[in-house]
């Protein structure tokens, strides 16, 4: 992976944006008035970008598949009339092309064309010699690395302003999102490439625009840079994304009641009351590192009996029992149950590494 990808925030990005930056608009373009309603009450929002899909790539055929170029001039037309500027999903050359010479502000790559590198390749060749900023979706699967190629590919193309939106990944519809928002990969992604803006897409996330508050708000509690949000001037007549759309009144009330956080601590006696309590959570965690190494000891010991007597390095009914008890005492202990059943995952598949090098060794 290259961590020297040359990333800017979004500060100095080549054109002006508001910080954190909140885009908004409808999942699609319908018609040229519901895109003057909902841009009008947006910009009475205080929006300044405004997103809409021209071309929507659909889970089935013969769905409303966006009004395409026709609607351009129309955005156009919303452009100048309220001086805002626009962000629309491409997903091929032929689109890159017809919305550089629409005058589209802002670009973004959807999740579904993230997870092809042929087309995230065919559309960076589109986008060499022009720097407009990009933003691109993570893929569809929880896949960090794919997700950094087609940033990588986007940024050699020369694109120098460029930002990864999180809209969730797929699940089999067994949790209360539309699609999960598996944190740890923005996370991993932020923490690989500080200076890459992050913005969440909290309603392709939630599929529900009851729910679109709180993962907002989690994102900026994460440091997330912005946020993208379906927002139309009548949600429930939308043509795609109907559950998910707020209307410009609900998004506005919904950034007041927003908390920004700040990104680092400026006040020196926080700092220093935080700085006492991170010694002592070292402190821990360098006993917690202690006792794992002898636990390992431990587990070495018994695949050398093993080795030696002929067993089985998998002991089922032992790890039931290991697996069993271990969360009831996390519960007794004020942890989750949840947490942990992984950690003991984990625990488990490293035993069996060692025991393997044990029973493998001379
Ligand atoms: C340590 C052992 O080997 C394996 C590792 C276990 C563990 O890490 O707790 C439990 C059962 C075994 O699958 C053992 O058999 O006790």
């Amino acid at each position: 992976m290259n961590k020297d990808l040359i990333l800017k925030k979004i500060g100095d990005w080549n054109q002006d944006f508001s910080y954190p930056l909140f885009i908004a608009g409808p999942c699609s373009v319908e018609t040229p008035e519901q895109l003057d309603q909902t841009v009008g009450q947006l910009v009475e929002q205080g929006i300044s970008t405004i997103r809409a899909g021209v071309w929507k790539p659909r889970t089935r055929p013969n769905s409303f598949e966006g009004v395409g170029a026709i609607a351009l001039p129309w955005i156009q037309e919303v452009k100048a009339k309220y001086g805002v500027k626009f962000a629309i999903e491409v997903a091929s050359p032929a689109h890159v092309d017809e919305a550089l010479r629409a005058e589209m502000d802002v670009l973004w790559i959807g999740a579904r064309s993230t997870v092809n590198p042929f087309t995230v390749q065919d559309i960076a060749d589109s986008l060499k010699g022009v720097d407009i900023p990009v933003l691109i979706k993570n893929p569809i699967n929880p896949d960090l690395a794919l997700w950094i190629g087609a940033i990588e590919r986007i940024a050699q193309a020369g694109v120098s302003s460029i930002g990864a939106i999180h809209r969730g990944f797929s699940n089999f519809n067994d949790t209360k999102y539309r699609n999960s928002p598996t944190w740890q990969i923005p996370i991993e992604l932020k923490s690989l490439f500080p200076d890459l803006p992050l913005l969440c897409d909290p309603s392709h996330i939630c599929g529900n625009r009851d729910l679109i508050q709180h993962i907002a708000q989690k994102a900026l509690d994460l440091s997330f840079d912005g946020l993208i949000i379906e927002s139309h001037y009548q949600p429930d007549k939308a043509w795609s994304d109907a559950a998910q759309q707020l209307t410009p009144g609900s998004l506005g009330n919904l950034l007041q009641h927003l908390k920004t956080r700040k990104v680092a601590l400026d006040d020196p006696e926080l700092q220093s009351q935080l700085e006492v309590i991170r010694e002592q959570i070292d402190h821990v965690d360098r006993e917690i590192l202690e006792l794992l190494s002898q636990r390992m000891s431990l587990v070495e010991k018994v695949g050398q009996y093993k080795k030696l007597n002929n067993v089985a390095i998998l002991q089922m009914e032992r790890w039931n029992k290991v697996f069993q008890t271990r969360p009831e005492w996390a519960k007794s202990l004020n942890l989750k149950e949840s947490f942990a059943k992984d950690l003991f995952k984990l625990i488990h598949t490293e035993s069996i590494k060692k025991q393997t090098e044990v029973m493998e060794g001379e």
